[in-house]
Formats: C-alpha cells, structure tokens, sequence
C-alpha cells in the first residue's frame, strides 16, 4: 500500500439526531475542505440530510438512501464514488481531495471500514483518515445503555464530539466524558455547539499526514492512552507460557460496560522482542478465526524478526490491510504495539493467544485505559 497517494476518507458516524448533519454542514463549508467529496447514506427512499446541506460549486454532495452502508448497500460505495468521480472529470473539476461519508444513525461503522480494506476499487485509491463520532450530550448516556450501535460507534472512532453540550449543565457531562473515555481511551473527546469546530480537529488521525508530517505513529496508534500494566506493578498482571492459565484480569475501568451487555474492551498489547513472522501470521489467523467479528478495530506496529522497518498493521473485524512497511526512523524502539478494541474480548485472551507461539521467555505486557475522561 502506497499511504503518498491515496484519498484521505473521514468517517462521520453517530446515532440518529446526535448532530452529524449539523456538523457536516459546517463542516464542508471551510476553506481547508474546498474539493471534498460528500457521501451521505440515509435510511429512507427520499433522504432529505443531503438537502440540508450547502452545495457550492467547490464540493459534490451525493446521496445514497434506500439502505444502510453498514448492511445492505456495501457493494454501492465503489460504485457511487465511481460513479461521482467521473461526473467530476467530466465536467472539467479535479477528483476529490478528501471523502467525507457520513452514515446512517444506525449504522454500525466496522463494516464501512473493512469495506474501505477489501473493495478493490477503493483500497487502492482510499485511505481512512479518521472516524469522528457525534454523542448527544442530553440522550448520550441513554442511548449508549440501549443501543449496541451507539457504543460500536463510539468505540472504533478517532475523534468523539460531545454535541448540544448548549442542552446540559457541565456536571452532567462528566459522568457521559468519563463512559465514552472507558468505552474509547484514545479517542479525543471535544464538546461542539451546533456544529462549530474547526475542521482540523476533525481530520489528520491516518498513519500518514501528507507531505508535510510524514508518518505520524505514535499520534495514530496512542498506545500511551493506555496504562501500563507490569508484572511488577501488580503482581498479577503477568501473563504466562503456553498451557497456564493468565491471571491477568479485566482492568477495573472496564467492566462498567458489561451493565450495557457489550462489554467492549480498548487495550494496547506490546511485545517486546522482534516477532518471528509465523508468530504473528499464526497468532493474527487464530485471533481472528475464533473471535474475528468481536474484533472492532487493530492498530499495530510492528517489528519482525527478518527485517529492519516496522510494519503498520490495520484491521477491522477479521479483515486486514496488507502490511505496510514504515520509515525506520519513524519510531524510536523495537517494540511491537497492538492497540485491539474489542467486544466480549479481554485482553488476557489476547495475550494467552500469543503466548502459543512466542518463543519460550518472550516478553509481553498489556497496558489496559484509565476510566478518566479525554481532554
Ligand atoms: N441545541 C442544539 N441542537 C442541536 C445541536 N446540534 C444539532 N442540533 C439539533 O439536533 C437535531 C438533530 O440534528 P442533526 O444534525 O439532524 O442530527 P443527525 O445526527 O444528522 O440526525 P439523523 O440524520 O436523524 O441521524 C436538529 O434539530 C439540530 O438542529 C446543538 O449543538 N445544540
């Protein structure tokens, strides 16, 4: 995968009438998103979100109703953006510069990402960018306790938006801060009054920044969102060798989840040596053949035991980019990171999984969230 020359796709997800068409309105508007594409998917045969918002002669807004992204009309993202592209061109414009999608309110966005992954047409011309969650300020709690959608929503996404915080006082935002920042540590979390943020909070969480930052790892992965957990801290964070059961236990943030039946899980999983290959390629195949679909989101870097550049690793649900190789000076030590968000997967199972195919001795920790809220 060449990151240079791919379209950078954001993500606009969040349940029904949290606020993304207000946002998007505001959005599209600025300057710095002159020549983006709009796609908005809409449950009804007659969408009316992508009437809401203001066309210019600078962006193309299409529509696609009659359906869910997530669902039924995966095979028609390719073919509308296709579709949009060559309208585009043929009246004389140049091909979009970023791809704005926003999804049904019900949408679950794991299955919109994997299809950015797997569709061919659109992994060689699209990259994610960022997912960015709208979470009503009012109804959030609410909805995250009834609707698993709302929690995957927020769970795969890079920047949360705290919507109508002009609703509620700021006590009652702290405990909705503290929920998404458990269900989502690395997520940046920002409070938006009817839509008014600057438009570069929303984009720039891809691995590559453009010409001008280059690979940016650390800000892509944000494993330092998750706490360090050593055998020596605890005494019980230790994972063990094959054929021994972890005593490595669910984080305590965690669990206040499980009251919603989804029990989502956000940790980070570092190995400390280089990776033999057929460790990683059998660990990842029984990863993902066992628990694939509870799977929400892997990010990786990582270190091989046959070559010197570190890997970026992608994957969503069962699916996986093809690796791609990153600047070796691009992180300061050899250190592999797997931030996994998951569902109903605790991250001693991760580590047990693992611990099959290292080497006798290997050396791993897992670093877990803190249950306090993001900036
Ligand atoms: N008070 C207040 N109202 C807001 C704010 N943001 C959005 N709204 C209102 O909330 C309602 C829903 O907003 P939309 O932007 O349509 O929400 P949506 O997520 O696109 O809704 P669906 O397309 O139905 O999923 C509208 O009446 C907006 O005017 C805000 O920050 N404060």
């Amino acid at each position: 995968m060449q990151f240079t020359t791919l379209t950078p796709v954001n993500v606009l997800t969040g349940f029904l009438g949290s606020g993304k068409t207000t946002l998007l309105n505001r959005w599209v508007r600025q300057a710095s998103m002159r020549n983006t594409l709009v796609v908005i998917n809409e449950f009804g045969d007659i969408g009316l979100d992508h009437q809401l918002i203001t066309h210019s002669d600078e962006q193309a807004v299409v529509e696609m109703s009659s359906g869910c992204l997530c669902c039924t009309l995966r095979g028609d993202l390719s073919r509308t953006l296709q579709q949009a592209i060559n309208e585009l061109l043929a009246k004389g414009k140049p091909a979009p510069a970023r791809v704005v999608i926003e999804t049904t309110g019900l949408a679950d966005p794991a299955p919109i990402l994997q299809l950015l992954m797997t569709d061919h047409w659109l992994a060689h011309r699209f990259q994610l960018d960022s997912v960015v969650c709208c979470v009503d300020a009012a109804n959030g709690e609410a909805t995250l306790q009834a609707h698993r959608e709302s929690q995957r929503q927020v769970a795969v996404a890079d920047r949360l938006l705290i919507t109508k915080t002009d609703l509620v006082n700021q006590e009652c935002l702290t405990p909705l801060a503290n929920q998404l920042a458990s269900l989502n540590p690395a997520a940046e979390q920002w409070q938006v009054v009817n839509g008014n943020l600057s438009p570069d909070l929303l984009v720039g969480a891809g691995l590559y920044r453009g010409a001008s930052q280059g690979y940016q790892v650390e800000q892509w992965l944000k494993s330092s969102s998750y706490q360090l957990h050593h055998a020596t801290d605890h005494g019980r964070d230790e994972i063990q060798q094959p054929g021994v059961a972890s005593t490595l236990e669910p984080p305590s943030s965690q669990p206040s989840l499980t009251r919603h039946g989804e029990n989502i899980n956000a940790f980070c999983f570092c190995i400390e040596e280089p990776i033999t290959p057929d460790a990683l390629e059998n660990w990842l195949d029984l990863l993902m053949s066992f628990m694939g679909e509870k799977m929400l989101r892997i990010k990786a870097v990582v270190h091989l035991t046959d070559r010197e550049e570190p890997l970026a690793l992608h994957g969503v649900q069962h699916i996986f980019h093809p690796p791609a190789p990153l600047p070796i000076n691009s992180v300061t030590d050899r250190i592999s990171r797997f931030v996994f968000i998951t569902q109903n997967v605790a991250p001693d199972t991760v580590a047990q999984l693992y611990s099959f195919f290292a080497p006798a001795g290997s050396s791993t920790t897992t670093s877990t969230s803190t249950n306090e809220a993001n900036p």
